[in-house]
């Protein structure tokens, strides 16, 4: 679904990420890990398209399992193509409920009411919420509502940076079998950059450890990756 091949970005002329390279499969977890300020969210940024690539390739399969090189495409374009980001810190428009918090990507498209429904039956917890100003909601709950609203866009490729950061436990294993189940229903590929080592080589099949912006460690999460994880993250 995703290939990142040398892929160097960053801010203004410095450098953050370097030369990294990663794939994602069709209906694929893969959970890329690493310290503080290691670069997780500018390698996200860059591959939504919220800052450019210095060099290397970002590849996206077009629905026919063909690839495209897509480093130049808009943000929005992206979108179109399938791409769903859900940024850092369960981000929602705090004055609107959570019902218009889902009504303002659902307005517009194709059968908006049924997507909101589906997610609804998603995220049940939700349908009692849609009054509510999203600014009320606790932590996971909006992380849920911004999840929820992600997937209105039916995207083919799922980006989540940090969903479990700030979220209380019984909420973060919530979070982790919704991903886990969106992955398995098919249709969907998941990166999540994830500092919460448990939840992270539990919902991926594969891992990536940054560090200093380098790819420090990449593998599958089977038996022996909490080791090599914690080693290249030096834990
Ligand atoms: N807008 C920006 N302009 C300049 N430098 C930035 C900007 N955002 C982040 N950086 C720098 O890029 C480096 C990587 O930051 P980044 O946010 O990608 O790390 P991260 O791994 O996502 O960390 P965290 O887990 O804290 O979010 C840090 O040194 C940070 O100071």
């Amino acid at each position: 679904m995703l290939r990142l091949r040398n892929l160097t970005c960053g801010y203004g002329r410095t450098p953050v990420v370097h030369d990294v390279s990663l794939d994602i499969g069709a209906d694929e977890v893969v959970a890329v890990m690493g310290h503080n300020g290691a670069g997780k969210t500018t390698l996200l940024r860059a591959v939504v398209g919220l800052i450019p690539v210095m060099s290397g390739t970002i590849e996206l399969a077009r629905p026919d399992g063909t690839y495209e090189t897509i480093n130049r495409r808009p943000a929005n374009r992206r979108v179109k193509a399938g791409m769903a980001y859900v940024p850092q810190g369960q981000q929602c428009f705090a004055h609107l409920t959570a019902g218009e918090n889902l009504r303002l990507v659902a307005d517009g498209r194709r059968h908006g009411k049924t997507l909101i429904d589906t997610q609804l039956d998603r995220f049940p917890a939700l349908r009692g919420l849609l009054n509510r100003q999203a600014g009320l909601l606790s932590g996971g709950q909006r992380q849920q509502l911004a999840i929820a609203r992600a997937l209105i866009t039916e995207p083919r490729l799922l980006i989540l940076d940090e969903p479990t950061e700030g979220i209380q436990p019984n909420v973060v294993a919530e979070i982790e079998s919704t991903i886990v189940d969106l992955a398995r229903d098919g249709g969907l590929s998941v990166l999540l950059v994830e500092q919460h080592l448990g939840f992270a080589l539990q919902a991926a099949a594969r891992f990536s450890v940054l560090r200093s912006g380098r790819v420090a460690s990449t593998g599958a999460t089977g038996d022996g990756a909490v080791e090599r994880v914690r080693e290249a993250m030096a834990i």
